[in-house]
């Protein structure tokens, strides 16, 4: 078994569905299991729509209205047209109108999970109606019969056990009859039911998961790039591409922001030795990156990544006592606590500092640490994170910048930058 994974890129439009077709057609009876997300940028529309929910306004009429017009589109130029395929996109539709219609509870985190999905369980129907339109071995699979999670809603944890289970009892038997399964990406279940999601672009960890469970030969996730680069082509021209990496490299890269795969992903598959291929669905017989076990292609080429919206935090004990054990747990329970990643720390004897993401609530981390500490924070800051680095790498990357601190192992330099 292989495991695909199409993001939201790779089905923008009927002539991306219709390419994704042409991929599998690549692999003639080979039995995979095909990991879609939302299309285009529908989930960044649902998160709208849910923000329209949260607050009763409105717009919420109009931007319903657009979900519909954008996945209406793209069926009607695929020819989508049967009885049943309406049905089922009807079905979709009302359910969907049916939860807006119902009053808010009052968690915010569960109502999205409840409402963010309806991108991916349209975007798999489609691709699975357009596959079975053209083949008979296809099945639409729901994920979050397979998928089980704990109940953190929109960072739901895998249970790895329960899963494996209902993979058992789900998989399986479709693989007697098909050999190509369509399933969701980003999305559980909790045991009771409710529907969870594995945290923003999870999409690429649920095809890992798939992959984990099912002991798949390897995992393809397929880009608008031509493989993992040593830079973001958007922003760098010039990339390199990476063609052969090991793990250890790629978690690093993916973890300090290399957008292309999602960090979870790697460490199930390290864990069985299972390949991941990222390649170019605009150009599908090239050999695009392996990422796989051995280091030994590591140090070919500098690679780098700017993480922006980053927030400089340091936190001074207004008893003027030492920044030591006692005073790290205590910091670190209360980041954990707010869900906060801390993407670099630095301590001297009376001080703390440490950077994350913008995104999170300054004031509140503020008021959990204003009693025992001196809060100073930064903000409006870049992490430059350069693997393998050299000096001129550093000099051309951080001209005209103002550097706030730097840290460096023998294998990575990491920059604060204004
Ligand atoms: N190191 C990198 N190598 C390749 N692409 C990268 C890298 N870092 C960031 N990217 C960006 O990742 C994008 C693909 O990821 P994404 O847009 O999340 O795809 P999708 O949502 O379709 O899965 C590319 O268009 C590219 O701009
Ligand atoms: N649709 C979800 C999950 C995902 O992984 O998407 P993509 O594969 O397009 O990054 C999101 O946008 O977060």
């Amino acid at each position: 078994m292989h495991v695909f994974k199409f993001g939201g890129a790779s089905v923008k439009d009927a002539n991306s569905v219709k390419n994704v077709s042409n991929i599998i057609g690549l692999f003639p009876n080979q039995k995979t299991i095909i990991v879609i997300s939302a299309m285009g940028k529908v989930t960044n529309l649902l998160e709208e729509i849910i923000h329209a929910y949260w607050n009763q306004e409105t717009s919420l009429k109009t931007l319903f209205a657009d979900f519909k017009k954008f996945h209406d589109q793209i069926t009607n130029e695929l020819g989508l047209k049967s009885k049943d395929f309406e049905l089922k996109k009807q079905t979709i539709y009302q359910t969907f109108s049916d939860r807006l219609n119902q009053k808010p509870s009052k968690n915010y985190n569960y109502e999205y999970d409840q409402l963010v999905p309806f991108g991916e369980i349209m975007s798999t129907t489609i691709v699975a109606s357009y596959l079975q339109t053209l083949r008979k071995d296809v099945q639409w699979l729901d994920a979050r019969e397979v998928v089980r999670t704990t109940n953190l809603y929109r960072e739901a944890r895998v249970k790895w056990d329960l899963t494996s289970q209902a993979y058992i009892e789900k998989v399986h038997p479709f693989f007697k009859t098909d050999s190509v399964i369509v399933t969701q990406g980003f999305i559980g279940q909790t045991d009771e039911g409710m529907t969870t999601t594995l945290g923003r672009e999870g999409s690429d960890f649920t095809a890992a998961i798939f992959a984990f469970i099912g002991n798949a030969k390897s995992v393809t996730i397929w880009k608008d790039v031509p493989g993992m680069l040593n830079a973001d082509p958007r922003y760098f021209n010039g990339t390199v591409l990476l063609k052969k990496i090991s793990f250890k490299e790629a978690v690093e890269l993916a973890y300090y922001g290399a957008s292309v795969i999602h960090p979870k992903t790697i460490q199930p598959l390290q864990n069985k030795d299972i390949p991941l291929y990222i390649k170019s669905f605009l150009k599908p017989t090239d050999a695009g990156t392996v990422i796989q076990a051995s280091t030994e292609y590591d140090q070919e080429v500098p690679s780098y990544i700017f993480k922006e919206n980053q927030i400089l935090v340091s936190l001074t004990p207004k008893d003027f006592s030492f920044v030591a054990e006692d005073h790290l747990t205590e910091i670190f329970a209360t980041l954990a606590k707010q869900h906060i990643r801390v993407n670099l720390m630095q301590n001297s004897a009376i001080s703390f500092s440490f950077l994350m993401d913008e995104k999170h609530d300054i004031n509140t981390l503020v008021e959990n640490f204003n009693e025992t500490y001196k809060v100073r924070y930064n903000s409006g800051l870049q992490l430059l994170t350069i693997r393998h680095f050299n000096d001129e790498t550093i000099n051309r990357l951080t001209v005209n910048k103002t550097t706030i601190l730097t840290q460096k192992s023998r294998e990575m330099a990491r920059i604060i930058l204004k």
